[in-house]
């Protein structure tokens, strides 16, 4: 089990059910691959309630938020139909995300600079709920600022870029990804912002984000439900765990 003074493991649960919704039905179950990330070391549960439904459905997350023995942290856009059901389930935290329906993924960081009085309309709601408020953005000072002008508690950094960079075997590049990400963790803890990364991470990619000193969890999904594939998915969410503890350890 992991223990809380740990780098956190959120395991997002997503693309279990897009496995499921390919045949419809309710086979595979996110709330069963959820529990056994859980039993596997896993801290807490993330799942992306996307507006147009592509795999979390709302039952999903009313059943998540029901029956997890762990935290539940909801992305989210930053709309009144994602706000209206994150007041009414109440996760521990809601994870503000940008969305673009024709995007395959999420393809960069919130817009926090331009966003302005909505979203701060938003973070200041969901706080007073009692939710913690999480903006996933790009490692960048000004998107640092303006989150935590607006109130955010944590920022998630997205890795996205870096993981891309690691896939092309492009070291120079990954460098350049790592120190922006270096940087924004820095910068964010020195504002008081709890950081927090993830996107696209993989077994190769885990080790260096987690070796930074500010990072406070890491979330990580696709490439954990990919594994379980071939491993199992308590498998592979051991192997995550191990790995980044033995990179917060510098083992
Ligand atoms: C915000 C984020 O990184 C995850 O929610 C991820 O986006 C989930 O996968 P999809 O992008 O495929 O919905
Ligand atoms: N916020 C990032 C996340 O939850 C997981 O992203 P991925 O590992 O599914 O790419």
């Amino acid at each position: 089990m992991a223990n809380s003074a740990q780098l956190r493991l959120g395991v997002n649960i997503d693309h279990v059910a897009t496995v499921r919704n390919a045949r419809g039905g309710m086979h595979p179950d996110p709330v069963h691959a959820a529990n056994i990330a859980i039993a596997a070391g896993a801290d807490g549960i993330t799942a992306h309630l996307r507006e147009d439904r592509r795999h979390i459905r709302d039952v999903d997350i009313a059943r998540l938020k029901a029956e997890l023995t762990r935290p539940l942290n909801l992305e989210m856009a930053a709309t009144d139909e994602m706000l209206a059901i994150a007041l009414q389930h109440r996760p521990n935290a809601c994870c503000i995300v940008p969305e673009r329906r024709e995007e395959r993924t999420t393809e960069g960081g919130l817009d926090v600079v331009g966003g302005g009085a909505r979203l701060e309309r938003l973070v200041g709601e969901l706080k007073q709920a009692g939710i913690r408020v999480s903006l996933f953005i790009e490692p960048d000072a000004a998107a640092i600022e303006a989150s935590s002008r607006m109130g955010a508690d944590i920022v998630e950094l997205h890795t996205g870029a870096y993981c891309e960079r690691a896939l092309e075997e492009n070291s120079g590049a990954v460098a350049h990804e790592l120190k922006r990400i270096t940087e924004a963790a820095r910068l964010a803890h020195a504002a008081g912002l709890e950081v927090h990364a993830g996107h696209g991470l993989t077994y190769n990619t885990v080790g260096a984000v987690a070796a930074l000193p500010e990072m406070v969890e890491l979330n990580i999904g696709h490439f954990l439900i990919g594994e379980a594939i071939f491993e199992g998915l308590d498998t592979s969410v051991t192997r995550m765990r191990a790995l980044m503890d033995a990179a917060r350890s510098g083992a």
